[in-house]
């Protein structure tokens, strides 16, 4: 173990150095890796790799990069050599690159991906536990009109105002997502019928009677929304048919009239 090795491990060299070998900074969970790279080592290609994490002295866990090689001669096996390479820079840039891909870059919420993400969890959990699971699917009235009456820029303010304030009025758990334009929905883990429609109802009043501010000025603009509210059935492995059930429900809502909400029933 070189010393930039035991600087990112946190450790001295006294006090590894003849003492511990490497593999014992490999976390249990990607021993498999190591263990799997150092056979390939001691195989015929006498070279192997692997990706795994190092535990450092702090209880912090290190990716690296790990490519090792053997010198073999006639007299059999002589030494191996491995090089590490600290996989932190790539791997935070993997993880951004995930979020953006599951996030609305206007309103910060999650996209379509992202619900159904989250869906595949929720639905196996309800599964497991019996708990209903309820869909909701609002679109905003007559945005259009907002978009060409008032402009692009205030239709965008009023989508991020409709974000935080359903933010505000939904629970922890609720994932909130936005669908594409001025369609987003909600999945409501743990909620039965009349809770889910109370919901709809509480953001449909929410939203009716808090215009949203555009600027840092008094400049408010009211805006309604339509609702369509359905269970995730019991058979259903995906949320597909749930969304389609919820914007017919949605649909019924604007022929209705718009500014209400409307039970889609399984
Ligand atoms: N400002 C803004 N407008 C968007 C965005 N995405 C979609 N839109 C607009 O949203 C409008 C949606 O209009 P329609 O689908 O006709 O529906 P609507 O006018 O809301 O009418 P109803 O849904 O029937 O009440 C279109 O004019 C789109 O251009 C966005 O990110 N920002």
């Amino acid at each position: 173990m070189n010393r930039t090795e035991l600087d990112w491990l946190g450790y001295r060299d006294d006090e590894v150095i003849d003492k511990r070998f490497y593999r014992d900074f490999v976390t249990p969970e990607t021993r498999a890796a190591f263990d799997a790279a150092f056979r390939q080592v001691l195989g015929e290609g006498q070279e192997g790799s692997a990706e795994c994490e190092l535990l450092c002295r702090d209880g912090t866990r290190l990716p690296v990069a790990i490519q090792a090689t053997a010198q073999v001669t006639e007299e059999g096996f002589q030494y191996s050599r491995a090089m590490v390479f600290d996989l932190r820079e790539r791997k935070a840039l993997e993880a951004r690159l995930e979020e953006q891909a599951l996030t609305d870059p206007l309103t910060g919420l999650g996209n379509r991906r992202y619900l159904e993400d989250q869906a595949t969890m929720e639905i196996a959990r309800a599964e497991r536990s019996g708990a209903p699971l309820a869909l909701i699917a609002i679109d905003l009235d007559h945005f259009k009109g907002i978009n060409d009456r008032h402009g692009h820029d205030v239709g965008d303010g009023v989508l991020q105002a409709f974000a935080e304030l359903a933010r505000r009025v939904l629970r922890d758990g609720d994932v909130l997502c936005r669908m594409g334009g001025e369609e987003f929905a909600v999945l409501l883990p743990a909620t039965n019928r009349e809770q889910a429609l109370q919901v709809a109802e509480r953001l449909r009043q929410a939203i009716e009677t808090t215009p949203a501010r555009l600027d840092a000025a008094e400049d408010t603009l009211a805006y309604t929304a339509s609702l369509g509210v359905t269970l995730v059935g019991g058979g259903e492995v995906t949320l597909k048919p749930a969304i389609k059930r919820a914007d017919q429900g949605l649909y019924a809502a604007k022929e209705a009239g718009r500014n209400r909400i409307e039970w889609q029933p399984g």
